[in-house]
């Protein structure tokens, strides 16, 4: 079984559709972009969102004192760090105890994995919710598959070929969970189906 992150969740309504589709993880956006949320909603999301659905805080140039804030006022579980940060920065949040994703964008996957020594799970992304697929036979051969995220362009049409390829712990889903910009329960329950498939 591989875990399952629906990200980009906007609404208290999105935390409804994901709870409903049973995913293993959430995520709220809280960078540049169409599905940037702010606090206010980031927690009425979380309120919203089952307790054992950690919410995932995505980052990519926010202050690192901004990030401690909203996991120690229980808003988020994890915060996953999407673009490059200081190895200073790295040890702050570890010293807060936040969990930590760290992301590896494009190209040059490998170098950028290196500079995350100490986080508790990577991820490997085409982008930022930009629904390009990752082309994942040039993965790094030692790509730590135990604690790897796989993102970049996830689909139904793709997925459970992603997951035989890469063998990722979790598989990381924004645009392709949604249908003219919304979240679609149906893509949802699809991804989730094919994600938790035993044996694959
Ligand atoms: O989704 C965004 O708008 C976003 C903006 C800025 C930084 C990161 C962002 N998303 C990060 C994610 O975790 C997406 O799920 C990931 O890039 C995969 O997206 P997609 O290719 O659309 O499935």
């Amino acid at each position: 079984m591989t875990k399952i992150k629906i990200c980009g969740l906007m609404t208290v309504a999105d935390a409804n559709l994901v709870n409903q589709a049973g995913v293993d993880y959430a995520g709220a956006v809280f960078a540049e972009g169409r599905h940037r949320v702010d606090e206010v909603t980031a927690r009425l999301i979380r309120q919203e969102l089952s307790d054992n659905i950690p919410l995932v805080g995505v980052f990519t140039d926010s202050p690192v004192e901004e990030i401690i804030a909203l996991y120690q006022k229980d808003i988020i579980q994890i915060a996953q760090l999407h673009g490059p940060r200081q190895p200073e920065e790295i040890q702050q949040l570890k010293r807060a105890a936040v969990p930590l994703i760290g992301v590896a964008l494009g190209q040059k996957l490998d170098e950028q994995l290196g500079a995350y020594a100490g986080v508790d799970y990577l991820m490997v992304d085409s982008g930022k919710g930009s629904g390009r697929t990752l082309d994942w036979q040039t993965l790094p051969k030692n790509k730590m598959t135990e604690k790897l995220f796989l993102a970049g362009g996830l689909t139904v049409f793709n997925l459970k070929e992603a997951i035989a390829e890469v063998q990722p712990f979790a598989v990381d889903i924004s645009s392709g969970s949604e249908s003219s910009g919304q979240k679609d329960l149906e893509k949802i329950e699809k991804l989730v189906a094919i994600a938790h498939q035993k044996g694959e």
